[in-house]
């Protein structure tokens, strides 16, 4: 069992918490894909929305998935809005198992109030952008992959969950 697991869902989820988490407790090497395009880039994503635009950051995304990190035994977390772009899913679906993790609009509010490291958040009115983004993309994220509810849940907990579910999903009749 030694496919990779992608983590999905919408911006504080706790996609790169759990992540890291779910990758101590496993031994596979954590990528999060946010942090991979920074390191590559040799800035953070705020100034490549700025410099190069979205759809340059979209296309760092497919690079990074398509061909930028290794095929077995990693977690990788994957930046929000990488899994929206069409054609994404079919190919994290070939490499591993995909897992989204939710939370309601509330508890994404509460925890990403205080980032600034979210480019779509630096705006007038960063609550409404977050819930138009949310009413969006709601369907995709139902759609990618086995869902784990993270609200009022400690983040162990719902690293263990994600755990049974790639056990499952990996095992002998899976990947
Ligand atoms: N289950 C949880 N309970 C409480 N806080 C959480 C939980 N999951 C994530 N957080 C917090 O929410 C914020 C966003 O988490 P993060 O892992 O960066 O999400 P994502 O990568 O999905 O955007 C962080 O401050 C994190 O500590
Ligand atoms: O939802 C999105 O489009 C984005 C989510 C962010 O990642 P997190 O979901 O880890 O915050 C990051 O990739 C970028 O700011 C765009
Ligand atoms: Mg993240």
């Amino acid at each position: 069992m030694d496919s990779n697991l992608y983590l999905v869902g919408f911006m504080g989820t706790g996609k790169s918490t759990v992540g890291r988490l779910v990758a101590r407790q496993t031994g596979f090497a954590f990528l999060d894909s946010d942090h991979e395009i920074e390191r590559q880039q040799g800035k953070p994503v705020t100034q490549i929305f700025a410099e190069l635009g979205e759809p340059a950051f979209r296309a760092m995304e497919r690079e990074f998935i398509e061909r930028g990190h290794p095929a077995k035994r990693c977690v990788v977390s994957c930046g929000g809005g990488l899994v929206v772009t069409p054609g994404m899913l079919p190919v994290l679906r070939a490499r591993g198992v995909v897992i989204c993790l939710h939370a309601p609009i509330e508890t994404i509010l509460e925890r990403t109030r205080h980032a600034t490291h979210r480019p779509l958040l630096t705006v007038d009115n960063p609550e409404q952008r977050l819930r138009d983004l949310y009413a969006q993309r709601e369907e995709i994220y139902r759609r990618s992959g086995t869902m784990v509810l993270t609200d009022k849940r400690p983040l162990r907990e719902i690293a263990a969950h994600v755990l049974r579910i790639y056990r499952q999903e990996a095992g002998p009749a899976g990947k």
